[in-house]
């Protein structure tokens, strides 16, 4: 596989891909047309916050199964356009907190002494000492806007040196805020008002784009601010003239609106603007965990294993995964069968779980379900996008589970209608690992998805048998496996066959010109994961 890596990261997470056998290409500072030429055959991409991964890209790696952010903020990566094209976007969110939570530390003093200021003078050989009285941290009251990982860390850091905490965030509880001996606001504007120092810790995200602006400069009045969060959350020109006519006292910023920083930025200007060229996450120990993660997250994508860290996937707990992954296969080839047999536009979906699987996270499976039907539909489809894609035709999808099943310890069903008519199959895992399909359309059978399959359905009359053998037969498919199914003897009947190779249409038709045949569907399972385990078994 191909890993493209386009933003610097530490050396033991190109280490990690290559020793597992992987290509690693690195690009950095790639962008536009070059960086489209390069992702063209990529299987994964890995960043930080320095590429712009839009939709474009995506429409030009039609190989990409995983973008990795060696990092937090995925504000640079348009998730959407990813889930449209099944790639999965995960992100490193734990190995830079403390690198974040202490550069935001960093920046409060600097900004509260005055150090970067004073260092320029000093080194050209002013001894400014009059010119500076700082503010002390100790006593005075910290706002704190987004309590998620990286406010949290602050808050330990800055309370422990004698700060008292003020908390806005709207999606957190006020006894989380408490195990910090922070006090939680409900209006920004309270927040605002009480702190001295205030510091910004949320996502950008549409909502909190320009959070802070002209009003908001003026009720926090005069104070510092930090942002180790995301530019695009202060407005810049708002901040840069509330700093410079002393409204705010000063501002410390290692992220920005545009990155690189434009020379002509309104905050170039002002003295007592403390900035940074985005350096929250750069240490060694955060780059190496940060590196390392995201290297791991991309080879379990590769290996179809769960991407702990994904934010487009269905999730899944890597303890519960073992007992899960069989049924992943199963559920999309139940999935494909019955897209198959019922062979009309399908507008519901339904997964059922009876049994132990009932018991686990099948977030999961039920995405590879609906994988399942919709690849003999022919849309570009995995179990990132499937879900997604459902959605967005108005398919109308369900879930069911029931801890109790009659005959098998595990069964999943998955039942495809539209509207009026539906039609459910059933696989469980013999012996804990073989497939089986064991009920197509309320018949027992007792089929190996596997290859090309055909399912008949006719007239329970003697030589029906005989008649599809010779059908197939004369047309030089080969039949690996059969089971027939009927109602009552001489009614209706189901006969499954595993085929060596597919059904031509004039076979099918030929079969359809019996009257004592009701209905054929040719099966492809070819393409199924289990049917390749199968293959190489047989092998
Ligand atoms: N400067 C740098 O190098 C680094 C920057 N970061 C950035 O720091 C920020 C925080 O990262 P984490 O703490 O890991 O994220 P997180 O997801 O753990 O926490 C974000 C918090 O913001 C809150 N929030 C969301 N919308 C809000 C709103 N409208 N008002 C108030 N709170 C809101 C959420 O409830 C959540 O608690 C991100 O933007 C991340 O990209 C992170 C690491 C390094
Ligand atoms: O992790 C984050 O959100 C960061 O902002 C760090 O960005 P970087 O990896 O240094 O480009």
């Amino acid at each position: 596989m191909k890993v493209l890596v386009t933003d610097p990261i530490a050396d033991a997470g190109l280490e990690r891909l290559r020793e597992a056998g992987h290509e690693v290409e690195t690009a950095y500072d790639v962008a536009g047309e070059e960086l489209l030429s390069a992702v063209a055959d990529a299987n994964a991409l890995v960043v930080r916050s320095g590429t712009d991964v839009s939709r474009e890209v995506f429409e030009a790696a039609s190989d990409l199964v995983i973008v990795g952010r060696a990092g937090i903020g995925v504000d640079n990566i348009d998730i959407d356009a990813a889930t449209d094209h099944g790639v999965i976007v995960a992100n490193a969110p734990e190995g830079n907190v403390r690198a974040a939570a202490e550069h935001t530390v960093a920046m409060a003093f600097a900004a509260a002494r005055s150090i970067p200021q004073a260092h320029v003078r000093l080194k050209a050989g002013e001894w400014a000492k009059s010119d500076y009285l700082g503010t002390e941290v100790n006593g005075k009251t910290l706002g704190i806007v987004g309590f998620g990982r990286v406010g949290q860390e602050v808050a330990k850091r800055l309370g422990n040196l004698g700060m008292d905490l003020v908390v806005y965030d709207p999606y957190i509880s006020e006894e989380r805020a408490d195990q910090f001996g922070a006090e939680l606001v409900e209006e920004l504007d309270a927040c605002l008002t009480r702190a001295d120092f205030l510091t910004i810790h949320t996502p950008l995200l549409p909502e909190t784009r320009g959070m802070i602006s002209d009003d908001e400069l003026e009720t926090f009045g005069d104070g510092y601010i930090v942002n180790c969060a995301r530019g695009g959350i202060i407005d810049e020109p708002a901040l840069a003239a509330a700093v410079e006519d002393g409204t705010v006292a000063g501002a410390a910023l290692d992220v920005f609106e545009e990155e690189p920083l434009a020379s002509d930025s309104p905050l170039a200007d002002v003295d007592d603007i403390i900035l940074t060229p985005h350096l929250g996450a750069s240490t060694e120990a955060a780059q190496e965990s940060v590196a390392v993660d995201t290297a791991e997250q991309v080879l379990a994508a590769f290996d179809e294993e769960p991407v702990l860290n994904a934010l487009n996937a269905p999730s899944v707990d890597e303890k519960a995964f073992p007992r899960i992954k069989p049924y992943i296969g199963l559920a999309e080839t139940a999935g494909k069968i019955a897209a198959q047999v019922f062979g009309e536009r399908v507008s519901e979906i339904e997964v059922a779980y009876d049994g132990d699987i009932a018991a686990e996270n099948v977030d999961l499976v039920t995405a590879s379900g609906l994988k399942g039907v919709f690849e003999p539909l022919e849309w570009q489809v995995n179990a990132v996008n499937a879900p997604h894609l459902a959605e967005e035709r108005g398919i109308d999808v369900t879930e069911k589970k029931s801890r109790q099943s009659a005959d098998f310890q595990s069964l999943v069903t998955v039942t495809v209608g539209d509207g009026e008519e539906s039609l459910s199959v059933s696989g469980t895992l013999f012996a804990g690992e073989e497939p089986r399909i064991v009920r197509i359309d309320g018949y027992r059978v007792d089929a190996v998805p596997h290859g090309h399959m055909l399912v008949a359905r006719n007239y329970d009359k003697p030589g029906v048998i005989g008649l599809i053998g010779t059908v197939l037969g004369d047309h030089d498919v080969n039949i690996a496996g059969m089971f027939n199914a009927r109602e009552t003897r001489g009614g209706e009947a189901l006969t499954v066959y595993n085929l060596d190779s597919a059904v031509p249409e004039e076979a099918a038709e030929a079969l359809l010109a019996d009257d004592r045949i009701i209905g054929v569907r040719t099966i492809v399972l070819n393409g199924d994961a289990e049917a390749r385990r199968l293959d190489l078994a047989a092998e």
